[in-house]
């Protein structure tokens, strides 16, 4: 059996938070027992409702927050033995928004630079090269490279995030909602430029969005997360196919505006998304699930292989 590219094994992150001057701090279970592997080459997409953990995961898995629990291990080693630099050239961020990420008082081309730079990659000629190369399998003309990220439009920019993500050769690049600021017209010519890249670059990623529409484009296998839970795993055309999870058929028989701005989408399920501070009994998504019985509020469900070992999912009376 070949070894991942990445794994995380049990991941879990409370965050405390105080209401009120003299309150005792309450825990807020942002990721409850995350597991997941990535091949290398793969793409894995992670979709679920704002607040479902989605973006604490990614922070931890680029080493930018600490698990309170947990292992992240890459190519076989714990994360937490890797230097800074070498974890940073081997796992690369490209963030939902374009604007905030990149400072407009340097060039595209010193931007699109910056990882060779801070990792002392290549002499100053070769730097030049890689940018222009990156540039042009990005789509950037040339003459945007001396332009400010002000000059750029947002998928403009967005392409530049990419091309600085992926300069340094990284293995894995993570993508935060990378679509979701930008206008439509020009949130497919992205996704599409992502999978070209994947194919040239073999480069793995994971894929985080709200809409499962994107990860359905992108992914080859998924996992459906519903507060800070795995709830369903495995091939995307599989669980496209035949849902196993009732949340997942929600999500996937749901129509998404295309142009959401992120936030919640109305799946007409009954309630509202639950508050992370005060769990549900039993099943978590019982509140809100269109077949729960009566055991759901009292039995937890587990993620459990179903079908074949590929497929998981959590649920007591699963739809497939
Ligand atoms: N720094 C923080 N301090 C306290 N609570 C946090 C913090 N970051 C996230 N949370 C809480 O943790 C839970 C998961 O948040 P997270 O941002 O990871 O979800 P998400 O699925 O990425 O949502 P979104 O798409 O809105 O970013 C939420 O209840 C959120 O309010």
């Amino acid at each position: 059996m070949t070894t991942p590219l990445l794994e995380a094994r049990d991941l879990n992150h409370v965050y405390f938070l105080r209401h009120g001057f003299l309150k005792q701090p309450a825990p807020l279970r942002a990721l409850n027992g995350v597991s997941l592997t990535i091949n290398e080459g793969e793409i894995l997409g992670i979709v679920g409702e704002s607040g479902c953990g989605k973006s604490t995961l990614a922070r931890i898995l680029l080493g930018l927050e600490t698990p309170t629990s947990g292992d992240v291990i890459l190519e076989g080693r714990p994360v937490s033995s890797y230097p800074q630099r070498e974890r940073a050239l081997a796992v690369q961020p490209v963030f939902q928004d374009p604007y905030g990420s990149l400072n407009p008082s340097m060039s595209v081309e010193d931007l699109i630079a910056l990882p060779l730079h801070v990792h002392k990659i290549g002499s100053r000629q070769e730097r030049q090269q890689k940018v222009a190369r990156m540039a042009e399998q990005v789509g950037l003309p040339r003459r945007a490279l001396s332009a400010s990220p002000n000059q750029l439009s947002g998928g403009q920019r967005q392409r530049v995030a990419i091309a600085r993500a992926l300069v340094s050769g990284p293995r894995l690049v993570i993508c935060d909602e990378p679509t979701s600021a930008l206008d439509v017209s020009v949130q497919a010519q992205i996704l599409n430029l992502l999978l070209d890249l994947r194919a040239e670059h073999r480069v793995a990623m994971l894929f985080i969005s709200h809409n499962l529409s994107v990860i359905e484009h992108m992914a080859d296998r998924m996992m459906v997360m519903y507060l800070g839970r795995v709830v369903e795993a495995g091939s995307t055309q599989q669980i496209f196919a035949a849902p196993a999870h009732p949340y997942t058929a929600v999500l996937r028989d749901s129509v998404f505006s295309p142009d959401d701005d992120g936030g919640v989408p109305d799946l007409g399920l009954r309630g509202n998304f639950p508050n992370a501070m005060n769990m549900p009994s039993g099943c978590v998504f019982h509140p809100r699930c269109p077949v729960a019985r009566p055991e759901c509020a009292t039995t937890e469900p587990f993620l459990t292989q179903a079908h074949d070992a590929s497929r998981q999912n959590a649920c007591l009376f699963p739809l497939n």
